[in-house]
């Protein structure tokens, strides 16, 4: 690979916990959530050309081009802009598709930020947040860039700073798709509110976990192994689970033993994006 790439980060996010409230007439979810930023991700890179072309150089298998969020993205960001401008981008992909770590939200939010600072678009971040909502719930999240308290469909953000902790992020190989997890009639939907203040890992749970582990014996099994070693949780819609560890090497010493056919990775929580880091080494924040 070209050492001179310049790679812009594209960071994971768990749930800490996810909460359903209720439904809104549209048939989309009222949720209360804490989303923490990770440390680790894909990683992007975009070279700028003349004409208005959008080339994907590195598609993902299963996923065409057209229907690649981050393709998606570049198209928004140049559409709404009237950017006569266009771009090659290069995917870095690590995180596991479909897994509730944010994978897709992320890769649409750290192309907005970049694209909107290449193209010198200048747009806000909260003009960059709403037009990503229109790609997925959970792109506002990674465009304003604090690990945050999120409510309505995750759009209404409120910054907090948490204990440095790390996690061991497993994914029990198996995909769920999160419409169906949200269209399932045994999911619970009445949750009640409660006011971040409150906020204790111990007191909040997953409201889709119960769901996904009646349906996925992978998943069912992998947290109860994990539940062995430290406080563990399933994030967003499955099928990714996360266990809190106070240090590296404790979460590092459980990856290595991971039953098969499982794969993990060890991140720490941020109360930044990384990719606000790079902006700010730019000189560039808004
Ligand atoms: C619930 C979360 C928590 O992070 O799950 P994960 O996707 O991360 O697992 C997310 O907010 C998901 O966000 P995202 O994955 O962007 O969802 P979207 O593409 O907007 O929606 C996928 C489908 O899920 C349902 N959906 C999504 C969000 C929501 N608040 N209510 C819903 O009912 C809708 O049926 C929608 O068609
Ligand atoms: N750049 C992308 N990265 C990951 N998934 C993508 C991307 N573009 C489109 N998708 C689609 O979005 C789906 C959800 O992806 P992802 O965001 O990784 O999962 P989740 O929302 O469960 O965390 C994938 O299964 C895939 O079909």
């Amino acid at each position: 690979m070209d050492q001179t790439i310049d790679w812009w980060p594209s960071p994971a996010k768990l749930n800490l916990f996810l909460h359903i409230n209720g439904r809104y007439p549209n048939g989309y979810h009222k949720l209360q959530s804490l989303f923490q930023l990770l440390d680790k991700g894909d990683e992007l890179a975009f070279s700028i050309t003349p004409h208005s072309e959008i080339e994907l150089l590195t598609p993902i298998e299963g996923v065409v081009n057209e229907d690649n969020l981050i393709v998606k993205a570049a198209r928004l960001l140049q559409a709404h802009t009237n950017c006569q401008q266009g771009c090659q981008i290069h995917l870095r992909k690590v995180l596991p598709m479909g897994g509730g770590i944010g994978g897709g939200s992320s890769n649409a939010a750290t192309t907005l930020i970049a694209l909107n600072y290449l193209w010198k678009c200048n747009l806000s971040l909260t003009e960059l947040a709403k037009l990503g909502l229109v790609l997925g719930a959970d792109v506002p999240v990674f465009v304003m860039g604090n690990t945050a308290f999120a409510q309505g469909v995750g759009e209404q953000l409120t910054p907090v700073s948490l204990a440095q902790t790390h996690y061991l992020v497993v994914f029990p190989a198996c995909h769920v798709s999160t419409a169906e997890v949200f269209s399932d009639p045994l999911l619970p939907r009445n949750t009640p509110v409660i006011s971040w203040q409150e906020y204790d890992f111990d007191r909040t749970h997953n409201d889709c976990q119960q769901l996904v582990c009646n349906r996925f014996e992978n998943v069912a099994n992998t947290l109860r192994w994990l539940l062995e070693y430290a406080p563990s949780r399933m994030t967003g819609t499955g099928a990714c689970l996360f266990a809190v560890f106070t240090s590296n090497q404790a979460a590092e010493n459980v990856l290595a033993n991971l039953p098969s056919g499982c794969s993990g990775f060890v991140a720490k929580g941020v109360d930044v994006s990384p990719v606000h880091d790079k902006l700010a080494h730019l000189g560039n924040i808004s």
